[in-house]
């Protein structure tokens, strides 16, 4: 059996189309936003849950848009993705066909057949994502799966990710270029420091010991131990 590609996909000032305002919408809603994109929900309010109906009224920065009806087809002139999330698998499946026809990436929640894409079960820890799928075989276990690998992540790998990144456009601007000597160099500087400083204690890296890394480390090409950052604190 063939997987799928696991990518990290950029929604950012795209508008998404959600038919639906249940349990599931109500999830997929919240992806959506916590992504950066601008959602569109069709679903009669008689239909709405609770969850989707706040994340109707806060708005989340104008982009939330609400349409309180059935679907139309014409509701998917101009969106850049579908997720149906209704309780009714004709129609699901009619969405579906009408998406794949436009080239419009679209999930049905209740036929996984007719899903471009899936979703997975989530952890999210500031910049740090991590999905897991089972490709459609049991959502209860990527559920279990997921939960197993929250507990054994460190619980300061999402601001050691903050931290490592600024350090990162601070050695860009330092050293900027793209490509050649000063990209293999710089990505060689980073790939020891990471491997060789604990993520807790990339965590605590606060800016001024960002520089100072910069100045004594990076300027003469070797990478100071934790240890010796503190000593000379
Ligand atoms: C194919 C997929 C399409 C998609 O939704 O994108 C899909 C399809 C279907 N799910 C169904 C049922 C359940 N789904 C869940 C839960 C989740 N389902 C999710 C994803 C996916 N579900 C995609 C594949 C995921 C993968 O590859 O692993 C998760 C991971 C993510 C999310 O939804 O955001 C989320 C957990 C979130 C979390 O961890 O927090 C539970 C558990 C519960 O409710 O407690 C149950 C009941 C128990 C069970 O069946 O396991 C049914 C009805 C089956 C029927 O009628 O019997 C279908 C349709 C079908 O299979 O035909
Ligand atoms: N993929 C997944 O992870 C899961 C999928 N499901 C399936 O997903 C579907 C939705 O589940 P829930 O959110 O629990 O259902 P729900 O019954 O809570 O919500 C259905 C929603 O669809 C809306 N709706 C119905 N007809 C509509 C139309 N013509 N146009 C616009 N909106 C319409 C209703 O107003 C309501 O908001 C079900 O078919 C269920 O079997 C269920 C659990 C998990």
């Amino acid at each position: 059996m063939s997987g799928s590609l696991l990518i990290a996909w950029q929604l950012k000032d795209k508008h998404v189309l959600v038919v639906g305002g249940g349990e599931v919408a109500s999830s997929r809603i919240q992806h959506v936003l916590a992504a950066g994109g601008n959602v569109t929900i069709v679903s009669p309010s008689n239909g709405l849950n609770n969850q989707t109906r706040s994340l109707i009224d806060c708005g989340s920065e104008n982009r939330v848009i609400f349409r309180d009806r059935t679907f139309v087809s014409t509701d998917l002139d101009g969106v850049d993705m579908v997720l149906t999330a209704i309780d009714d698998v004709e129609l699901s499946r009619d969405i579906g066909t009408s998406c794949r026809a436009r080239r419009i990436p679209v999930n049905v929640a209740d036929d996984p057949s007719y899903c471009d894409f899936y979703f997975g079960s989530q952890i999210q820890q500031g910049p740090l994502q991590i999905m897991v799928s089972t490709n459609g075989k049991s959502p209860k276990l990527a559920n279990i799966i997921r939960r197993r690998i929250e507990e054994s992540i460190p619980k300061t790998a999402g601001e050691a990710i903050e931290r490592v990144g600024l350090l990162r456009e601070r050695l860009k601007e330092r050293a900027p270029g793209v490509g050649g000597d000063i990209s293999k160099k710089r990505m060689k500087w980073m790939v020891d420091l990471c491997t060789s400083w604990e993520i807790d204690d990339l965590a605590l890296l606060d800016d001024k010991q960002i520089e100072k890394l910069l100045d004594e480390g990076w300027e003469r090409n070797l990478v100071p131990s934790r240890e010796n950052m503190a000593e000379s604190d």
